[in-house]
């Protein structure tokens, strides 16, 4: 399901320019914390499918050894090993791993924003940085808790604080934005969703988000392009809605960050070309205080290879722009000034 091929897309979309004969046969440790949680779950199930993974690493506050004694009876070669607070606990978890996908925190019930979850999902996300910094330094850590626009940057912060920082190697996740994006221009155009990769740049949440699809050669006008945007930027809010106070979205995003650990993969174990859009430490909008910012980045062996530039706009998405960064801003800011305060031991 997920072998090398020579294509020009992944099995999940991610964009490839050039493709080399990447194999599975390197030794590869990926840790998911939140494991037991709607998005841990089934992330950990598609990684469970991957063979590229050879080991997968499985801790929650409660519930990852049971998840981790399902997943092993699939009848793929990793070993899986599930991690609570006692025992082993964490730090046996991480240590090893190349790969750290962060899911664990609360997710929005109707009527939140991804910012009234910061409270929570600050110190969550802070302690699980913490014990990272510590135990695997080295390793890609991918935050998909929310508010993703703030929790990256806290991460920054602990592993700055631990002189550990390395900024090729933290990513916010939004590969569902493009997902999104992705499968709703197809839903207008009758295209084949597979065949859409929609840049989806800036953050993830609300106006924070701009898809660009005048890159991809499209057009909409009037109240076809306002509902297109609102989807796209509220898209999370649909599901939230539809999930009636049971969560957000957990399986579309399974598949997201399962998409996006693959990109890794591929580019750790020598694919080149490997492009995906990720919210990372970024120099396209520094000048303007702007110190985390998602756009096309090329992945490779040490993590960023290289962040594109946001590239041609529209007037209409320079707008988009303009109202992202302002509040993309104000969101990093938030997340840097709370984790100062609060670093904790
Ligand atoms: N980046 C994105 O695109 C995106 C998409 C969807 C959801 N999210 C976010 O992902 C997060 C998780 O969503 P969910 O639906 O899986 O929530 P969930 O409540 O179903 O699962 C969260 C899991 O985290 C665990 N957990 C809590 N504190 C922990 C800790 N300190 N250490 C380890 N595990 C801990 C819980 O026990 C639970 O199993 C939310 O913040 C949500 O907003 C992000
Ligand atoms: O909307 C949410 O709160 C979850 C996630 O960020 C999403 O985009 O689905």
């Amino acid at each position: 399901m997920f072998a090398a091929r020579q294509a020009s897309k992944s099995v999940f979309g991610a964009v490839q320019r050039r493709t080399f004969s990447a194999t599975a046969s390197n030794a590869t440790k990926v840790a998911v914390l939140g494991a037991a949680g709607g998005i841990g779950q089934p992330l950990s199930l598609l990684l469970k499918l991957n063979p590229r993974v050879t080991e997968l690493a499985l801790y929650d506050i409660k519930g990852a050894p049971g998840v981790a004694a399902d997943i092993s009876h699939i009848n793929t070669k990793s070993t899986v090993k599930g991690y609570e607070p006692s025992g082993a606990g964490i730090k046996e978890c991480l240590t090893g791993a190349e790969i750290v996908l962060i899911p664990a925190g609360v997710p929005r019930k109707p009527g939140m924003t991804r910012d009234d979850l910061f409270n929570t999902n600050a110190s969550i996300v802070r302690d699980l940085a913490k014990a990272a910094a510590d135990a695997c330094p080295e390793a890609n850590i991918l935050v998909i808790a929310n508010p993703v626009n703030s929790t990256v940057p806290i991460t920054a912060e602990v592993f700055k604080s631990k002189g550990v920082y390395n900024p090729k190697r933290l990513f916010g996740v939004t590969t569902l934005d493009v997902v999104r994006a992705s499968r709703f221009i197809s839903q207008l155009k009758s295209t084949d969703p597979a065949t859409e990769n929609i840049t989806v740049v800036g953050g993830h949440s609300g106006a924070t988000i701009v898809p660009l699809l005048s890159q991809a050669g499209y057009t909409l006008e009037g109240a076809e392009r306002d509902e297109y945007i609102k989807r796209v930027q509220f898209g999370g809010d649909e599901v939230v809605q539809a999930k009636g106070g049971a969560g957000s979205a957990t399986l579309s995003m399974a598949m997201a960050g399962a998409r996006f650990a693959e990109s890794l993969l591929k580019a750790a174990q020598g694919q080149s070309g490997v492009v995906e859009p990720t919210y990372v430490d970024s120099p396209l909008y520094k000048d303007q205080g702007v110190t985390y910012f998602a756009s096309q980045v090329e992945l490779g062996p040490n993590g960023v290879e290289k962040i594109h530039p946001v590239g041609e706009m529209s007037e209409f998405e320079q707008g988009l722009l303009e109202v992202c960064l302002k509040d993309l801003k104000s969101n990093i800011e938030k997340g840097e000034k709370w984790v100062k305060e609060n670093m904790g031991n």
